[in-house]
This record gives C-alpha cells, structure tokens and sequence, in this order.
C-alpha cells in the first residue's frame, strides 16, 4: 500500500462540529451525539504530535554527519547541499497548516476487501510526516491514497466513509467540515470552508490550493507524464494554480527522472513569475525552473522591435522553412578529390564519391553539425577501405587519426561550411538577394520586404534584434544542434504565442510532455492563437488532449457578466466562465467630465483601499505616467506589478500590457477606450480590456470619460 499503514489512535467515528470562527456545517452522522469539543481536542493533539514528528525528522536530517559517507570535496557539496534543501523542506511553516483533510477509508487500501476488515484513517497535508516508528501521521496529497480527497462523491466515494476539511485560523487548527460520502439520502454539497477560502482577501504573492483542488482540476493535475495536456479556461477558473500543481505531482511521482531531465514553468513576464514563484516552494518544490519564452531563446541581444507585420510574418511557422533552407545552402559538392599523404603513401577519394557521402546526409533527418561532424569520418573510412584493399590493417585510431587530417579538414571546412545561427539569421533579414534565394515560393515579394530590416546590421553585436528575431536565432541553431530536452514544461498564457514560439517551446520537450495553459479570448499578440489544434501541430505534440475548466473561482457573478459582453467580439464560440464565487461583488461603472477623471479614478483607489485586500489600478500603458503623478502628489504609495503586496503597501499601479496573470481583491480600472486604443487593432484591444476587466477577486469600479466601447453597451 503506497501510504503504508494508517494513522492510528482515532476513533472510528467522529460526529461533525461546528467551532469558531470558520463556519462549518454539512452532513453530520445524525445519531452521533458526542460532545462536540472531544474530536476538535482530538484533531489538534493530532496536529501537535505531527509537527512533533516533523520537527524530529528535521532533527534526524540535521544531525545527518556525511565526513564519512562523502568519498570527496565535490560529493560532499552535492550531498551538502541536497542535505540543506531537505531541511528547508522540511520546515514547519507557522501559518501553512501541516494537513487539511482526513480521508476515513472503509476498508483497508489495497487490502481485500474482506467482510469485518476494519477501515483506516489518512491525514492528508502538502507533506509526507512519520512518526520515530515509521508509521504515516501525514500522508502527501500526491499520493494514490489522497486522491479521493479531491475526487469522491456520493455518487463514486471511492471506498471512502467520510471526507473531513479543517478550518484554520492563523495556524490554529479551529473548525471541521465533515461529509458523509455513504448517506446517499442528501445530494453532494458546495463545502463552506471551499467557499471562505475562495473569498478570503488576496494579499501578496500567489499561494497554492492544494486543499480546494477540484474533481475536474484535479484531473488535470494527475494525468499522466506521458501525455501533453492542453487547457482552455476562461479568466479565474485556475490554469495557472492547476499547472503548477500538476508540476508538483509529477514531481512527487516521477521524482528520479525529472531530476534527471528537468522541468520547467514558462510564463509570459518577469512580473508574472514573480507573482507565481512562491507556490511551488510552498508545496516543496524548490527545483523547478521558470523563465519567459525570451529567456529561452535569448542567444542574441533584444533591443529593438517589430511592426505587427513584421512579427506577424516573423513568428509565421513558414519561417522555419526559410531558415532550414538558408542553413543548408553553403553545402557545396566537392569538385576535387580528397588526398591524404600518411608517410610514403597517398590514398585518394574521388569527388564523386565524396558528393554521394554527401547527398545521403542531406537526405537523412540529422541535424547540420551532426552531419558536419560525420562526414570526415566518412571520408576517413573510405581511405581506410583503400588501405585495407592494398593490404594494410588500419585500426580506429588511424580512422580517427586520417578523420582529423588537414587534407580532410580542409575539404569538409570547404563542402560543409561551419554556421554560426546568430550571422546566418542577421544575413536573412539584411540581405534581400539571400532572403529571396531562401524564401522562393515560401514567402511573396511583399512578404520578404516585410521580413528585411530597414537598416541592415554590420553585425551580431549592433543588430537591434527583436524578441521575433531572437526566436528565428533559436530555430537556426536547433537546425546546426539538437536542443536538449526536458522531462516536462509547464507553458502558462499560451494563447500569446506565435508558431515559431511554439516551436521553440516545443523543442525543449521533444523526448518530454507539456502542460498548456491558455484562454483563446484573452489572446493579445497580433499573432494570438486561433485554435488549439493549430498551436499544438506547432507545438509539436498534436495529439495533446484539450480539456476545458469554465467554473471560476476568482471574478464575481457581475464582473464576469459584464466582461462576457466582450466575449461574442473576440472569441466567438467561447464558454462563458461560471462563477463559484457566492458573493455577487462589488461592481460600479462610473462616468466622469474629462477634467475630473484623476481625481475620480484617485477616489475609486482610496475607497478600495478602504477594504481589506489588495488593489490594483490597472491603466492603459500611456496613461501610466499621469496616474503616477497623481498618486505621488495624493501621497499614495504604489508598487509595480510583481512587487509584492505587504499589509501596509496594497495598491499596485497596473500597466494594461502586464495585467494578465494577476489579480487584485479591488481593481480600479481607468478608461477602458484609451486600453482598447492602445492596442494596433480593435480585436485585441477589446481582448486587453478583457483581461483588465477580470483581474478582479471582490469589486471593480470601472471610471472613464471616453465612451465606453460599444460592445460593452
Ligand atoms: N480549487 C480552487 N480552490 C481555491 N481557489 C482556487 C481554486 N482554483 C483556482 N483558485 C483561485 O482562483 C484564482 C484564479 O486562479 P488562476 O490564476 O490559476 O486562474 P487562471 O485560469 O490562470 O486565470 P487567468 O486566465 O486570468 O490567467 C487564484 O486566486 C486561485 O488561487
């Protein structure tokens, strides 16, 4: 049995109770009437004696002397250091409640089921806790045993009696929330403590859900490292939660191959993965890299940008093409034979022979260094049949040895030039002639015109690269040399990426899977994905299976309502999201004369501050100057997006481009036509202002002196 054996010293039953201040009802055992302090009492002495256990595991840890089990300084600072990262994992953090459920098993797991077997008792926490004997008193929510925890219903309770939630307050267990999952006289029910912990305020950085994770999240969460799962959700219904999550289970189950290969979170900016770097720490994960899709391909400098055109045309996956062909065109066929002088004799290979070597390594499917690198190995086999063939018996050595001589590598440097990507790329978008050679039937006139710089650049250095050339750099240099892959990729706001992103994407999870997170309305790049089916051809994993999350659980009934509008303008088709939440919000559209829209938007923001939780003030990008004026003279501190939000310092002055990802309890948002104008078409302006209209978790106070679009009307 994968938890081993079960937590002991409970009785079967405890009758469901209700303590303060987390309000808790549901599905009581009617006949059990026992006093309703004991199993609170009892819950706790369980919770004292885990973290009893977890800190002498701690100890164990601590006290670990590895002088004589490290066999050298390098082995000791590799066990060094793992020893110190299971130390932080093993903290035990004040305020992150050690378990949150307990799962009542009526039988066993994984024992037969046989009649007057008794069931068994599992406390399920973001970790695994033992006691000095070895026996589970917390047992990870990742494992077999907790999944019913997210899963059960009435309707399939999984072997399971009862499901009980805990309620904490500050690191106090407090309350408990029990269901009954063999009284099938009452209907499934919303849990409460899911709801206070859906409506608690949000300040500072994201955290995780491990406790809440739903039947259909949870899915998502558990499948398999096999396959790549695509999951399209609107606004708040969890993809970012669930994804990295999901990391966290793979993780847990595949430990020793992702530590192998690596994974990976890739997420849209700096901004973002701030706001989303403690979760996987949190649940105690501290190895999992996180980057933008710039980081990935930034082989060159990014300094300058493109015309919506030009990256439009950039980012078009027939680029790829383009660029194998440019790769490949200094291969020339040899007109020369090659001569090797090895002491008194000379061994000849004639051109003809070397132009057949190398046809066959442009016809196979190798990477252009790996061919360069094969073809004076081919040369140099052939001198060696010679050999043979006049009597002599060359060893590998002499094959080595003739592969490395000048002769031949004269003849390869000339047949098969070296290609360094960043000069190859920079000559495409310079040089119109080579641009045409490559871009023949790929690419019209207009196009290729479209795709050259305006400038030329003298070189790699000057070049004012853009994120779409940096892209183009990557996928020449996976064309010259294999990318590594890893074990698995998280890709948050996909929507946004172009074909050649995905590409690039793509190629860092060959031999891997992905998780792809993304919400086709909420696509803000001229290049913005259309159709997952598409993205996930360019991704290089088309049999992906797309799933759909529409409950949400962060913007209220109104907002979301209200937001919809937008919906049949920029996704046609598209599910509106559902909200969970019970609170209806508070949602207010102002409209101001033009001089009094400052001071109006400065009061929505001080209204809002007036509540609990955090608030962003999200803004079209070139309006961000003046409201920075305002809020500085009003003597209001503000952070930047990313920057965590504290007790004291809760308003965040959001640019419309950086919004997405994030959320505020309060948003403030200033002018929706300057954020739909902002953008080069009115489509993904309407999408911006989307985005910004679903940021918010409590309220949103919409203020503007424009006309409103007309597709909110
Ligand atoms: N099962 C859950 N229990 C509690 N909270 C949840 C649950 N699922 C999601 N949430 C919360 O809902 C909010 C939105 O989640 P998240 O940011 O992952 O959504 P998203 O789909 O990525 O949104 P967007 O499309 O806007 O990026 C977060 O505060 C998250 O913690």
């Amino acid at each position: 049995m994968p938890g081993g054996p079960a937590v002991p010293a409970f009785p079967p039953a405890d009758p469901s109770v209700t303590d303060t201040p987390t309000p808790v009802t549901d599905t009581a055992d009617a006949t059990d009437t026992a006093d309703a302090a004991g199993p609170l009492a009892r819950e706790r002495a369980h919770l004292a004696s885990s973290r009893a256990a977890l800190r002498a595991m701690r100890a164990d840890v601590e006290a670990l002397d590895i002088k004589d089990v490290a066999a050298n300084w390098v082995n000791a600072q590799v066990l060094r250091r793992q020893i110190d990262e299971r130390i932080t994992a093993l903290a035990d953090l004040a305020h992150t409640p050690l378990f949150f459920g307990r799962l009542d098993y009526l039988h066993a797991p994984g024992a037969e089921r046989a009649e007057g077997a008794g069931g068994e008792q599992f406390y399920i926490g973001r970790r695994h806790v033992h006691d000095a004997a070895g026996d589970p008193m917390v047992i990870d929510w990742r494992a077999p045993v907790s999944q019913p925890f997210y899963r059960a219903s009435k309707k399939e309770p999984m072997d399971v009696r009862l499901r009980r939630r805990f309620g904490y307050t500050g690191g106090e267990l407090t309350a408990y929330e029990d269901e009954d999952l063999t009284d099938t006289t009452s209907d499934d029910r919303a849990s409460r403590l899911l709801q206070s912990e859906i409506e608690r305020p949000r300040v500072g950085p994201m955290r995780d859900i491990v406790a809440t994770i739903q039947p259909e999240q949870d899915e998502i969460v558990r499948a398999g490292i096999g396959g790549t799962v695509c999951v399209q959700g609107a606004p708040g219904t969890g993809k970012t939660a669930v994804g990295l999550h999901r990391v966290a289970y793979l993780l847990y189950a595949h430990r020793e191959r992702l530590a192998r290969t690596g994974t990976l979170v890739i997420g849209p900016n700096r901004s973002f993965l701030r706001y989303i770097e403690q979760v996987l720490p949190a649940l105690g994960e501290l190895n999992v890299a996180q980057a933008t899709v710039d980081d990935l391909v930034a082989h060159v400098e990014v300094r300058g940008t493109d015309d919506p055109v030009a990256a439009r045309l950039k980012g078009d996956a027939r680029m790829a093409e383009v660029l194998r062909r440019a790769v490949r065109s200094g291969v020339t066929m040899p007109v020369e034979p090659v001569i090797v002088v090895r002491g008194s004799r000379r061994w000849r290979v004639p051109a003809y022979e070397i132009e057949e070597m190398v046809r066959e390594l442009l016809a196979r499917d190798m990477r252009y260094g790996a061919a360069r690198e094969a073809l004076p190995q081919r040369i140099a086999h052939a001198v060696l049949v010679r050999m043979e063939e006049a009597g002599e018996a060359p060893d590998d050595r002499v094959q080595d040895a003739v592969a490395r001589n000048a002769a031949v590598k004269a003849a390869v440097k000339a047949i098969w030039p070296a290609v360094d990507p960043a000069k190859l790329v920079l000559r495409l978008l310079s040089d119109a002639e080579f641009l045409a050679e490559h871009a023949a039937g790929v690419l019209d006139e207009d196009e290729q015109r479209a795709v050259l710089w305006a400038k030329p650049a003298r070189g790699v250095k000057s070049a004012k690269w853009s994120s779409a050339d940096a892209v183009l750099v990557d996928e020449a240099s996976d064309l010259v040399a294999r990318t590594p892959s890893l074990g698995h990729v998280v890709l948050d706001e996909a929507q946004d990426l172009s074909p050649m992103q995905y590409r690039a994407v793509g190629r860092r999870c060959t031999t891997g899977s992905a998780t792809v997170l993304g919400d086709l309305a909420q696509g803000t790049t001229p290049w913005a994905t259309t159709s997952w089916a598409e993205a996930l051809a360019h991704l290089g994993k088309p049999d992906a299976a797309v799933e759909e999350l529409t409950q949400g659980f962060r913007v209220p009934r109104e907002v979301i309502a209200y937001a919809s509008r937008l919906l049949p303008a920029i996704a046609p088709g598209l599910a509106e999201a559902t909200s969970v939440r019970e609170s209806a919000g508070d949602f207010s559209v102002r409209e101001v004369a033009p001089e009094a829209l400052d001071a109006a938007v400065l009061g929505a923001c001080r209204e809002a501050l007036g509540r609990e939780g955090s608030v962003g003030l999200i803004a079209a990008d070139d309006r961000i100057p003046v409201l920075t004026g305002v809020l500085t003279a009003a003597g209001l501190p503000f952070l930047a997006p990313g920057e965590e939000t504290s007790a004291d310092s809760r308003l965040t002055l959001v640019p419309a481009s950086l919004a997405k990802g994030l959320e505020y309890d309060y948003v403030v948002l200033d002018e929706p036509a300057a954020v739909v104008a902002a953008e080069p078409d009115t489509r993904t302006g309407l999408r911006r202002l989307y985005v910004a209209l679903t940021r918010a978790v409590s309220g949103l106070a919409v203020v503007h002196a424009r006309p409103l679009p007309e597709e909110l009307g």
